[in-house]
């Protein structure tokens, strides 16, 4: 978190004070930091140094501003798509379409054509009906789409539950005991041109074991599938590597040791590695800023009522994720308190009982590690407004999504006549 740091006991994002940015724009607000941003391509690339030409796909769904892929698009990452809407997000953000992938178990007729007619360099099918459709929407159009089966290794990674997901349980991928059966099958659909083996397991991973038990799965699958004649050229080994949140918790390995790992592991593959990194990219290169609307005697300790909410960043009520909370003029004393939002459900909680600066009524608080999974999933929930994004460059800084009127909420409605008469 360094270029989100204290000058002169002011919380500042590289050299903007973060109270000159909510004096400006409001609160609640999301700031990510583009030294930050690039600092993290650059750990990352460095750590996969020893592969030749890697694909660093990014996770658009952890982080899609339009100023942030742009800042992505112009360290040379491609992405990881998940619908139609993240596709023409990548590609209006300047990422060529051919450092795109795209995932998910439910892309539509509609979304494949998109992404063949763009071009893109990859689809991660994800059943053997999805192969079939994929390969009649490419005929049609009178092309191949380039495809890898991301392959569900029945790996336990040891994250939260509703991040997991490459249990055999879970949703994602095709059986891994089914593979060869399911890429012979895909071999003689005419749309389809399969090129590779995809998996990704969960994300926030603490731990490399499962990542590295699920990739000498793939590997062990490489060479039954080139036995059986297919020609693999590609490897996407998803992302799912953790940041730290809480510093309580296991810290998670560095792209460093991930790097090494993957290195030692895909030796002889003889494949273009891909990865999908999103959190590991994003999450520390943001913080959402929010002002303390009031403090209210609790039984136990007191409520530090912010005007950030659930709908705003949703991982503490979603996932019970810890994100550090900091003053950001911080007066020099501790305390024990509660933090919550407005929004009128108890699971609207960021923080129960945690030791943390004081504050008082007015006074600005930081939400650390929020650029992952932030703004992208924020809802407008108690007809709140969408929390809006700025982007700073050291002294430089600007609005990057615009917080949305109030009246637009309201005129998104239209009320038939019969409803009113
Ligand atoms: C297919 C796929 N790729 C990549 C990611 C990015 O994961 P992370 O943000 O944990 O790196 C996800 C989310 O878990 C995913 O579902
Ligand atoms: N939204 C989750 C991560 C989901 C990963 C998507 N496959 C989080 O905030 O931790």
């Amino acid at each position: 978190m360094d270029h989100f740091d204290y000058v002169n006991g002011a919380m500042h994002v590289e050299q903007v004070p973060m109270a000159q940015i909510a004096q400006a724009v409001g609160t609640p607000v999301y700031i990510y930091s583009t030294a930050t941003l690039t600092r993290h391509v650059n750990v990352f690339r460095d750590a996969l140094s020893q592969l030749s030409d890697p694909l660093i796909a990014f996770a658009v769904k952890a982080n899609p501003n339009g100023a942030v892929l742009a800042t992505l698009a112009k360290l040379g990452l491609g992405a990881d798509v998940v619908s139609g809407g993240e596709l023409l997000r990548a590609i209006a953000a300047g990422i060529p379409a051919n450092r795109i992938v795209f995932s998910g178990v439910g892309k539509t007729a509609e979304e494949m054509r998109l992404a063949l007619e763009h071009g893109i360099f990859q689809f991660n099918l994800e059943s053997e009906p999805e192969a079939e459709m994929l390969s009649e929407v490419a005929l049609s159009m009178g092309k191949k789409a380039p495809v890898a089966y991301r392959i569900n290794p029945d790996v336990d990674a040891g994250t939260h539950a509703k991040i997991s997901t490459g249990k055999s349980e879970n949703k994602f991928g095709i059986p891994y005991d089914r593979a060869l059966d399911s890429y012979a099958a895909a071999r003689d659909l005419p749309g389809l041109d399969v090129q590779g083996v995809a998996v990704h397991i969960g994300s926030q991973l603490t731990d490399l074991t499962p990542l590295e038990a699920a990739f000498t799965k793939v590997g062990a699958l490489i060479e039954q599938l080139r036995a059986a004649g297919h020609a693999i050229r590609t490897a996407d080994l998803g992302g799912g590597l953790g940041v730290p949140y809480d510093p309580s918790l296991p810290i998670p390995p560095l792209p460093q040791a991930y790097g090494e790992m993957v290195t030692r592991v895909t030796q002889g593959w003889n494949v273009r590695l891909m990865f999908e990194p999103g959190r590991v990219i994003v999450g520390n290169a943001g913080a959402l800023l929010s002002r303390v609307v009031r403090v209210k005697q609790g039984a136990q300790a007191p409520f530090v009522i912010v005007d950030a909410a659930m709908n705003d960043l949703m991982r503490p009520s979603l996932y019970d994720a810890w994100h550090d909370i900091r003053a950001v003029d911080p007066v020099g004393r501790r305390a024990t308190a509660n933090v919550v939002g407005p929004v009128c459900e108890t699971g609207d909680t960021f923080a129960m009982h945690r030791d943390m600066d004081v504050v008082q009524a007015g006074d600005l608080v930081a939400f650390m590690t929020a650029g992952a999974y932030g703004a992208t999933m924020a809802g407008t929930y108690n007809s709140r407004p969408l929390t809006p994004e700025v982007l700073v460059s050291g002294d430089k800084w600007a609005v990057v999504r615009a917080r949305p009127p109030i009246q637009a909420l309201i005129e998104a409605d239209s009320i038939p006549d019969w409803v009113k008469d």
